[in-house]
């Protein structure tokens, strides 16, 4: 019987595969697989009979959808009039599931999909073709603002000599960084050469020549054509709102009376616990801006209309169990929406994207994350996050730029207005394509609030390249003040039975831990040095340098495969009568002291103190291979099918640069190595927003995991182990 098995199967075994749009879809049941690469495939069910057909783009999806659904709801509504079954003919359960879920679940503009990042919050109607994207920031009321601060230090931080910045920008950063960043010149230099690509000599000083003359010329404010609108505050500074969100938060004019201070509750693509003093203080926050950012982006300002809303919520492949029962709290009791459900970011990009495996590299603007997705479903080992992303290459872009006499040396991240004007120019001027690397002559416009604007003229060299490598090299970027163990208010989560920490880890996280805290001398109690070692800057893998790992299965060797996620592999077993007492025989039984719950508990603490940094091709490499465990025909799917998202992955060039960089450490199988973007040249910011948008379209058996308010009320987080289509 054709209900029995998979509709895909019934689609190849039956060959009703079809490429023509052209059928009727006035009894369609459902849409059940949005799976392939390059175009949709969809199933349908009519008359005891499969159709699979293939559709190639999502306009067509959408119109598609959008005209089925209008034709079941009139359908559904004049069977319900007469009184006969909504549905003829659909007899199983999942058929009748199906008719249920087009009368209830099928208008899609009341699913709101939310994606926040530790930048950026993408939010917006599942009916929508791209969401609204606004700063996931809050400003509040504050004695000082974040600028004036600690004494007012600057960012990137300058180092100070008697309380005195010293003169020379060499000087400023410390002999360590010059250090690193003159070996990484040379580096450059040397491979540019390699690739035959001319030089111009004293580059360099040409450029560093030109920017001390810190020329700038100003422009009157009412004369500058592209002024910034600055938000504005009522006179009576007793009547200034308590909180700007977004966009809005971002332009307060520094001066501002009353002082607003800027609180980022993601950070790192985690609840950023450094910069609040309490938990209720970074939920809250969290709440409101996600309650402004309905109201204002989405138009939905009566609360009482949300409990008609369904919310997608993405989270981080390796979330922390907090997070997400934090966020189900936030979204049913403070929300109050109808049911909501989760999605895992790497997920939620191969549904955007069509794909049905990929490795997806997501760059973001704190955190990288790296995962392996295969038919569904996240490989739970071959997760990663790495605490770097587009907001390090900023600050060294920056840093770099200072260091040759940056003609604006005033230049603090912390302010505002200068953090918006280090964003614009890292994304106007960064690149990787080596072909770029000449002495440029470039412009900025400095525009603060209450100030005329004020035209600067500098030079750049290698910065523009520099900077983005340091993903590849990250002992570049300032590791000071990212947390390592983030345990300040948030506990780790425990195993109700044992009482075990639980929270998701990942085979590959805990090779990117292992990698850090032996290669990193630094690393100690929690921070990792503020001046890298010198020594890092050679430890650091070279391009050249292969992955022996990936090379070896190439030959055939085969990797030794190890159990599920984090488990050790059969070489770790311990052995009969070696690393654990032996069972029976002679040998008497041993009684060991260590309670494995101890064990557990000290384990993730060790953990805790290490920050997961790696360069990014090495991570790639690691987290492919936990997903491939072994298997070499996994193994070449995924390296063939790399997908790159995420706003720090839009520099010039940047996917070509990381196929080179990743053919070269695996010279064996550099063939198979390929580098996508999001298709129909979707932009890679709103991929993952995209995918989760598809995922709350989807019903019946496409997403079981919708946890209603009723199942909520009574059964609180828990609910989540019925009903997360991950491990939970
Ligand atoms: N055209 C561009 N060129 C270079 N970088 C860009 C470009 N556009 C955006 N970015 C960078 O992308 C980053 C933001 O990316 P994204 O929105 O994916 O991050 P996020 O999701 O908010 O953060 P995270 O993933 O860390 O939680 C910022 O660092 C921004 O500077």
């Amino acid at each position: 019987m054709p209900g029995k098995r998979s509709n895909r199967a019934i689609a190849r075994d039956e060959g009703l595969e079809r490429t023509d749009n052209n059928l009727d879809l006035t009894t369609w049941p459902q849409v059940n697989m949005i799976n392939q690469k390059n175009y949709y495939t969809e199933y349908l069910k009519r008359d005891d009979q499969y159709y699979a057909y293939r559709i190639q783009h999502e306009e067509d999806t959408n119109r598609m959808v959008r005209e089925a659904r209008d034709r079941d709801r009139a359908l559904a509504h004049s069977n319900l009039n007469n009184g006969t079954p909504a549905e003829p003919g659909l007899a199983d359960e999942d058929d009748i599931g199906a008719v249920a879920s087009l009368q209830d679940a099928r208008d899609f503009s009341k699913i709101i999909v939310i994606h926040p990042g530790s930048q950026n919050l993408r939010i917006g109607f599942a009916s929508d073709a791209l969401p609204k994207t606004i700063p996931m920031v809050i400003a509040r009321k504050a004695r000082e603002n974040e600028s004036e601060e600690g004494g007012g230090e600057p960012k990137p931080k300058r180092i100070k000599l008697d309380n005195k910045v010293p003169a020379e920008s060499e000087k400023w950063f410390g002999d360590d960084w010059a250090r690193e960043y003159a070996a990484m010149s040379v580096e450059l230099k040397q491979t540019m050469r390699n690739h035959r690509i001319r030089l111009m000599p004293n580059s360099k000083e040409m450029v560093v020549h030109y920017n001390k003359k810190k020329v700038h010329e100003t422009i009157t404010e009412h004369n500058d054509p592209h002024r910034i609108e600055w938000t504005e505050l009522p006179p009576d500074p007793r009547r200034a709102p308590d909180y700007f969100i977004g966009q809005e938060a971002l332009r307060i004019p520094e001066k501002s009376n009353p002082r607003y201070k800027l609180f980022w509750p993601l950070r790192h693509g985690w609840l950023n616990e450094k910069d609040y003093a309490s938990k209720n203080l970074l939920l809250q926050d969290f709440a409101v801006i996600l309650e402004q950012a309905i109201k204002q982006q989405l138009g939905l300002t009566r609360r009482r209309d949300w409990a008609q809303y369904s919310c997608v919520f993405v989270i981080p492949d390796l979330y922390d169990r907090n997070y997400v029962t934090s966020v189900l709290e936030i979204l049913m009791r403070d929300l109050g929406f109808g049911r909501c459900c989760f999605q895992q970011e790497s997920l939620a990009a191969t549904f955007g994207a069509g794909y049905s495996s990929s490795c997806i590299v997501d760059v973001g603007a704190q955190k990288t994350s790296i995962c392996c997705v295969e038919e569904g479903m996240c490989a739970d080992n071959s997760r990663i996050n790495l605490k770097f992303g587009g907001t390090d290459v900023t600050e060294t872009f920056i840093k770099m730029l200072l260091f040759d006499h940056f003609p604006y040396a005033d230049m603090n991240l912390k302010r505002r207005y200068d953090f918006l004007l280090a964003e614009e120019l890292k994304q106007k001027f960064c690149t990787v394509q080596e072909m770029d690397i000449t002495v440029q002559l470039y412009e900025f416009h400095l525009r603060a609030a209450g100030q005329d604007t004020r035209r600067y003229m500098f030079k750049t060299y290698d910065e523009t390249m520099l900077a983005p490598m340091g993903l590849f090299q990250p002992t570049i970027f300032d590791n000071s003040e990212k947390l390592a163990g983030r345990r300040k208010l948030f506990d780790r989560s425990y195993d109700i039975y044992d009482g075990s920490p639980n929270d998701p880890r990942s085979a590959a996280q805990d090779a990117v831990l292992q990698w850090a805290s032996g290669q990193d001398p630094s690393v100690s109690n929690g921070t990792i040095s503020e001046t890298p070692n010198a020594s890092l800057v050679l430890s650091t893998p070279s391009r050249q340098q292969p992955f022996q790992h990936l090379n070896h299965l190439a030959e055939g060797e085969g990797t030794p495969r190890s159990s599920e996620a984090g488990s050790p592999g059969p070489e770790d077993t311990p052995q009969p009568g070696r690393d654990s007492p032996a069972i029976g025989g002679d040998e008497r039984p041993t009684i060991s002291f260590h309670d494995p719950v101890v064990e557990k508990i000290k384990e993730a603490e060790a953990r805790d103190t290490i920050l997961p940094i790696m360069p990014l091709d090495n991570a790639i490499l690691t987290s492919i291979t936990q997903a491939a465990r072994g298997d070499d025909r996994k193994m070449r799917e995924f390296l063939g099918g790399i997908m790159v998202i995420g706003g720090g992955s839009k520099i010039l060039g940047f996917n070509n640069f990381l196929e080179e960089r990743l053919r070269d450490m695996t010279p064996a199988l550099s063939k198979e190595i390929f580098i996508g973007s999001p298709p129909r040249e979707l932009d890679p910011q709103v991929v993952v927003w995209k995918g989760a948008s598809v995922f709350g379209k989807l019903s019946g058996s496409g997403n079981d995991s919708w946890i209603g308010r009723e199942e909520w009320d009574f059964f609180g987080s828990r609910v989540l182990m019925q009903r997360c289509q991950f491990l939970w």
